[in-house]
């Protein structure tokens, strides 16, 4: 049966349609332009998306050696961190040709030394609020990274055995396949690269950056704002909920059925970090006034959030893991797996996204309502959520057959009851 679906990716290039190709050539210059783009406008005084001309940089902004410096430095750091053999090592799912990979949990005690490391740097006289000016040149060379990654990704691809292919990005049209990924898991000797770069450099690089944002507002006005500590308390729980729970990611859809290519390359390496924490860059230049009512509302908004999030993603995983540990009403499916029809997985079919969303827009609410730009993030992560939604439906389907349709008529909603 791998043979089958083997030759039938090959020939899938053929019916690919043109819309889809259109769209995998488009997006790897779309999307690096897109981040510099959007930290253009939010550093700008109007920062309006909707200004015409819109407010480009000359190109000597974009370009600074200390952002090689700092970006190759960061890398190298995250690298030596995954490979101290600390922590647990823990085990993948089950790949096509039987066998498990074995990935080091030690993201929680990578983010810990950084964060000791850039104590003590800070503690040296660093001038940390500096990543605002250089922001643009971070991005320049994050992006730069992640186009080399992506065409080393693709090139060793061609040397991967058949089973070691992702079914997603093997179609056999180049520029879809750089964009999707080819390997699913590509590894330099026990280096798993796709795993580090989901949950390392960009996830720990976004609230070191915040924390830069942070420090420019202390320079430009003496202390940080209300508004300031609650996107950045907000971000460092959610990077730091990322880190703890780091086993949670070998189940993802990323790690199991995604190819790593430039999508993921470029979305870990510099969409995330560069475009994820807006909000803290627009603070810098666009300062709000919060009344502590309007923060204990939104920590509120974040509070439920981040509950429904951690619960719903933590009783999945556990039920994964141990199908008996917990008395909830399931439905069985041809494959011997069972599906949760209680319990949060009961309430919508994808309890884990409200979360996420309801967390995502308590993020941008600290901005204000006078612009748009701080509320790019739930926008996008909406889009996203909706699109990830509707392929995770279309493997469950595939996977569960008859088990999957009962599921969906005992629990009709997708992401937000009575609504979607
Ligand atoms: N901040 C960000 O940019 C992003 C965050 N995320 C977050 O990552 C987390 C993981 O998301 P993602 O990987 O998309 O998907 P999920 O963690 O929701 O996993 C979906 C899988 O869960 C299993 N499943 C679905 N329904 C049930 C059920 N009723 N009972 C038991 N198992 C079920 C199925 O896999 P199987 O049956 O094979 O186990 C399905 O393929 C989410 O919290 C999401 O919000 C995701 C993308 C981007
Ligand atoms: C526009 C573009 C290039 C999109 C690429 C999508 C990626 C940015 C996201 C796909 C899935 C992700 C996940 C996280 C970060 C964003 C990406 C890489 C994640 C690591 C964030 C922290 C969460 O707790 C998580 C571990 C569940 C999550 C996993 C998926």
């Amino acid at each position: 049966s791998i043979y089958l679906i083997n030759v039938k990716y090959k020939n899938a290039s053929k019916f690919l349609g043109r819309k889809k190709r259109n769209r995998a050539t488009c997006i790897p210059v779309f999307l690096p332009l897109t981040v510099l783009y959007l930290l253009s406008v939010c550093r700008s005084p109007a920062a309006s998306v909707l200004q015409w001309p819109p407010p480009l940089p000359p190109t000597a902004h974009l370009w600074d050696p200390l952002a090689v410096v700092l970006i190759v430095g960061w890398i190298t750091l995250q690298s030596f961190l995954y490979l101290l053999p600390i922590g647990k090592v823990s085990e993948g799912l089950v790949l096509r040709d039987g066998s498990r990979l074995k990935y080091p949990i030690n993201g929680f005690h990578a983010l810990s030394i950084t964060a000791v490391l850039l104590i003590v740097c800070l503690w040296l006289g660093m001038p940390h609020g500096y990543l605002f000016e250089l922001i643009l040149p971070l991005a320049v060379c994050a992006i730069g990274v992640s186009y080399l990654l992506s065409m080393y990704l693709y090139i060793r691809s061609f040397w991967a055995p058949q089973h070691a292919l992702s079914l997603g990005g093997n179609t056999g049209n180049p520029l879809y396949d750089f964009f999707m990924g080819r390997e699913l898991n590509p590894r330099i000797g026990d280096f798993d690269l796709k795993y580090f770069c989901e949950l390392r450099p960009g996830l720990i690089g976004w609230v070191v950056i915040n924390l830069g944002m942070l420090m420019k507002e202390v320079e430009l006005r003496g202390s940080p704002s209300l508004a300031m500590l609650l996107v950045n308390g907000f971000q460092l729980l959610y990077v730091t909920d990322a880190l703890w729970n780091e086993e949670a990611v070998l189940t993802t859809m990323d790690i199991v059925h995604d190819g790593f290519g430039f999508m993921l390359a470029f979305g870990d390496l510099a969409w995330v970090p560069f475009t994820y924490g807006l909000q803290a860059m627009f603070l810098v230049v666009h300062p709000q006034s919060l009344s502590t009512l309007g923060a204990a509302g939104i920590i509120l908004l974040n509070g439920i959030g981040y509950y429904i999030f951690r619960k719903s993603n933590s009783q999945k995983n556990q039920f994964r893991r141990d199908p008996t540990h917990k008395n909830l009403e399931t439905i069985a499916t041809a494959t011997g797996k069972h599906l949760l029809v209680s319990g949060w997985w009961g309430f919508v079919r994808h309890p884990n996204y409200l979360g996420d969303l309801l967390m995502a827009l308590a993020w941008s609410l600290p901005c204000g309502m006078s612009h748009i730009l701080p509320y790019f993030y739930v926008i996008y992560f909406t889009i996203l959520l909706i699109h990830r939604e509707a392929r995770d439906e279309k493997h469950c389907r595939a996977k569960y057959g008859l088990a999957w349709d009962t599921y969906c008529r005992r629990v009709p909603y997708r992401i937000i009851p009575y609504i979607y």
